[in-house]
């Protein structure tokens, strides 16, 4: 786990500490300040607080040194949302020169905004209760907890969840650890990514609970090692439900391939997860994988580095969706990136019923023999599937997916999105290699950095960039050829 970087520096805690208390102080003024503005009397006002709270892998302690921070901002009945969040607070960031980076998410489910604080990313949503004031120790399981409207509800229950499996799971220091390993696995093996259809954190970290419940005493090689043998078998559709949760109203939807119920209230149910036939089928060969590597844990010389190894895309898939996007910044890139992204899905299903399967890599590649700044996707295709002019009608459809919300009409001018069909085959003998293999060769291709929360695997960058480096001239003849 040292040697790969999976858990912080005391440097890089202390950082992280540092931010969540520059936040916790400015959101402190920020409330006083809409306090003022509201009018409130001035004797209240030195007292009124509002709090933040952690989430995500930082509130669960088991972030890496690149993980971004999730971080709930909880305010009084008198400070809004649209306004005083999106706002007010925005421009009292702007004004700070730590702060860098500020986007505003307002019609995702959970509203938020994101931003770089001393270089740090943060996730920042917020929930409003009907309070006059909200103090740090704030008990959100409270019966009489007054929440202003559904969307903090939304926001409040990732903090929900995470304090339940807390209190859930028998020994805190190996469900971090034991979670670290299967993070790292998931992100190796391609099956790490909410949007992409595969696991999210979230969906990993109750897996993780459920196995530390079952084995409150186990090691975390026993851990990890039970956690393949149980999820290898396991009989899906059947919900995982950690012991101790209240169980909901509601069944799963029936369309959830692997439905993993949040341990808290009824009223968040199940985990949103956009898993379909093919990255059902991924998964689960990867959890078989992972299995009959991981049985023979127990012998001596057992070497745990297979079970991480990346996943070789190019001995596995005869052609690839490459999916090319660039912009004119590096800020504007991440905001282009994440439209698309939102895009993905269906992508993904229509290339899954006209091939059968389509293997989504989430890794985020950067071409360099190009000047503009650029992210790259590849995702594997079925060598049994249809042929390549099918393909290049799902490409307009997509195109016209991308292109049809697209919320500014001076973007799609300035950022770019080619999708194109590479063969395998066309890849240099040499070259095709398995991942790990050719090490030396020069990386044109590095995983991008133009958003710290796409940084992280930056593991992977040894690994795959090598084979497509001098396929590169290739590789364009081919896009032109196939249009
Ligand atoms: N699909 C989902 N369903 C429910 N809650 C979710 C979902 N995705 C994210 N969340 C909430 O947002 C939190 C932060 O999500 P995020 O994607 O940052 O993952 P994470 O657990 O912090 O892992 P990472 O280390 O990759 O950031 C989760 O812990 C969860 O509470
Ligand atoms: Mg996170
Ligand atoms: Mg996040």
């Amino acid at each position: 786990m040292a040697s790969e970087g999976l858990e912080p520096t005391p440097e890089e805690e202390r950082k992280r500490k540092d931010v969540m208390e520059q936040l916790k102080q400015i959101i402190l003024e920020w409330v006083r300040k809409v306090a003022w503005q509201r009018h409130l009397p001035k004797e209240q006002i030195s007292s009124i607080t509002a709090t933040i709270l952690a989430y995500g892998s930082y509130g669960l302690g088991v972030y890496g040194s690149n993980s971004d921070i999730d971080a709930l901002c909880v305010g009084p009945y008198f400070a809004t949302l649209e306004e005083d969040f999106f706002i007010v607070l925005r421009s009292m960031l702007q004004s700070r020169p730590e702060v860098s980076d500020i986007h505003c998410v307002k019609s995702a489910k959970v509203p938020l905004m994101r931003f770089k604080l001393n270089g740090i990313s943060v996730d920042f949503p917020y929930a409003q209760l009907c309070a006059s004031s909200v103090p740090d120790d704030v008990d959100l399981f409270s019966p009489n907890l007054a929440v202003a409207d559904e969307t903090s509800w939304r926001s409040l229950s990732g903090v929900l969840v995470n304090k339940r499996i807390l209190q859930l799971v028998p020994h805190l220091k190996n469900f971090q650890s034991m979670l670290r390993c299967i993070k790292l696995w998931a992100r190796r093996r391609g099956v790490y990514s909410h949007v992409l259809g595969f696991f999210g954190g979230i969906h990993l970290a109750i897996l993780a609970a459920y196995v530390c419940q079952r084995l409150p005493n186990g090691s975390i090689n026993a851990l990890v090692t039970f956690f393949f043998e149980n999820f290898s078998v396991w009989p899906w559709p059947k919900p995982v439900i950690l012991q101790g949760s209240s169980i909901p109203f509601r069944h799963p939807d029936g369309r959830s391939l692997m439905p993993i119920m949040m341990p808290c209230s009824s009223q968040f149910g199940w985990c949103n997860s956009n898993i379909t036939k093919s990255t059902y089928r991924k998964i689960k060969d990867e959890l078989q994988r992972g299995y009959l590597i991981t049985r023979d844990s127990g012998r001596a010389n057992f070497e745990w580095s297979c079970l991480f190894e990346p996943f070789p895309y190019t001995k596995m898939y005869a052609s690839f969706v490459r999916v090319f996007l660039t912009a004119p910044d590096d800020d504007e890139l991440g905001d282009w990136v994440g439209w698309v992204k939102s895009r993905f899905l269906s992508l993904l299903l229509k290339l899954e019923t006209m091939q059968g399967y389509c293997d989504p890599n989430p890794t985020e590649y950067v071409d360099h023999s190009v000047s503009d700044p650029n992210v790259v996707f590849y995702w594997g295709l079925s060598p049994n599937g249809s042929n390549l002019t099918d393909i290049i009608s799902v490409k307009e459809g997509f195109m016209k997916s991308v292109n049809k919300d697209l919320y500014s009409d001076s973007r799609s001018n300035r950022c770019k999105i080619e999708l194109s069909i590479v063969d395998s085959s066309q890849f240099p003998k040499s070259l095709q290699l398995d991942s790990g293999a050719s090490k030396g060769s020069k990386a044109c291709w590095r995983i991008p950095d133009y958003n710290q929360q796409h940084r992280r695997p930056i593991i992977y960058s040894p690994y795959f960039p090598q084979y497509f480096v001098r396929y590169v001239p290739e590789r364009r003849e081919y896009d032109n050829a196939v249009g």
